[in-house]
């Protein structure tokens, strides 16, 4: 089994670059159509429907912001039947609230990807309900067609899982765009900074990634005894300090996250 149809309900930032990542990776154009109220032309030069397709599909990706989810609910419903998955990338809108939206779909998943599958480099994050193994399966490789996939057995962690590996992009754009105010704050001209900031970066993590050793070992073979880094570190580490700022950091991401999950009351 492969999904080879997929109809995009919500065709935005984050499924935009999902689209990206899997025509990157050798897929064609005609496998993904939207559904919009109101665009005719959208990248890739993708069908869109402006109104719901009488058709059936594979899969029906949920990409809206999760506010708008009653907004498509009722019109999407009779298109996704029992020969339909529902993908979800919905933050903190739970496979529950899925599965009472879209009651005869034949399963549901969370799928929180981030936006560096637009490179196959996104670490997908997936939860499901309903799915048989062949099927499950299936998910598992269109996940990997845009980076990993990492199955969560339960729900519970998905809330902090979203604010580590979905939202964590934004938080190292910060962290990039923090060192580099840092060096302009110290005398150093605002683009150069900007560029050895993320040049720096790139080139860490890439390092980092294909490495035998860990980050934390890494850390320990940038600083020389009594040296430079060293005073940095020490800085960061005072009291535990980055570790706390993070730590809270991800607290506050992830209960947003179930706060959303609790209906519009809580979705602000
Ligand atoms: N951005 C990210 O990094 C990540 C986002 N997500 C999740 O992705 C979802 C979308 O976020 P993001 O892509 O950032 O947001 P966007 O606003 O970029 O995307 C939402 C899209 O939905 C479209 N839309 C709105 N109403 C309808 C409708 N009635 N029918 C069809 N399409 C509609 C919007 O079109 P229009 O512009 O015309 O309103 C827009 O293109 C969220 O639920 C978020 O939790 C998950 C992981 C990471
Ligand atoms: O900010 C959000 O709510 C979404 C979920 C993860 C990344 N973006």
């Amino acid at each position: 089994m492969a999904f080879r149809r997929i109809l995009i309900v919500g065709f935005g930032t984050m499924t935009g670059a999902m689209v990206d990542g899997w025509l990157a990776a050798g897929s064609d154009a005609s496998r993904f159509e939207v559904c919009h109220p109101s665009k005719t032309e959208v990248a890739h030069g993708l069908t869109v429907h402006n109104a719901w397709p009488a058709d059936t599909y594979d899969a029906v990706l949920l990409g809206v912001k999760p506010q708008m989810l009653d907004d498509v609910a009722a019109g999407l419903e009779p298109l996704i039947g029992p020969g339909t998955v529902l993908l979800s990338v919905l933050g903190g809108v739970t496979i529950d609230t899925c599965k009472t939206r879209f009651a005869r779909a034949a399963g549901w998943v969370r799928f929180m990807p981030n936006l560096a599958c637009s490179i196959g480099k996104s670490p997908n994050a997936l939860f499901e309900a309903g799915l048989d193994a062949e099927t499950r399966h299936a998910v598992t490789q269109l996940a990997e067609e845009i980076g990993t996939a990492e199955w969560l057995e339960s729900e519970d962690q998905f809330d902090l899982v979203t604010a580590l590996a979905g939202s964590g992009p934004g938080f190292v754009y910060r962290f990039i765009d923090a060192l580099a105010a840092g060096a302009t704050n110290l005398g150093l001209p605002e683009q150069q900074a900007q560029r050895l900031a993320l040049a720096m970066v790139e080139g860490a993590s890439a390092l980092a990634a294909r490495s035998e050793h860990s980050p934390a070992q890494l850390a320990k073979r940038v600083a020389s005894p009594g040296g430079m880094t060293q005073k940095g570190l020490d800085v960061l580490d005072d009291g535990g300090a980055l570790v706390n700022l993070l730590t809270d950091c991800l607290r506050a991401a992830r209960d947003r996250g179930a706060e959303m999950a609790k209906g519009p009351a809580a979705k602000g």
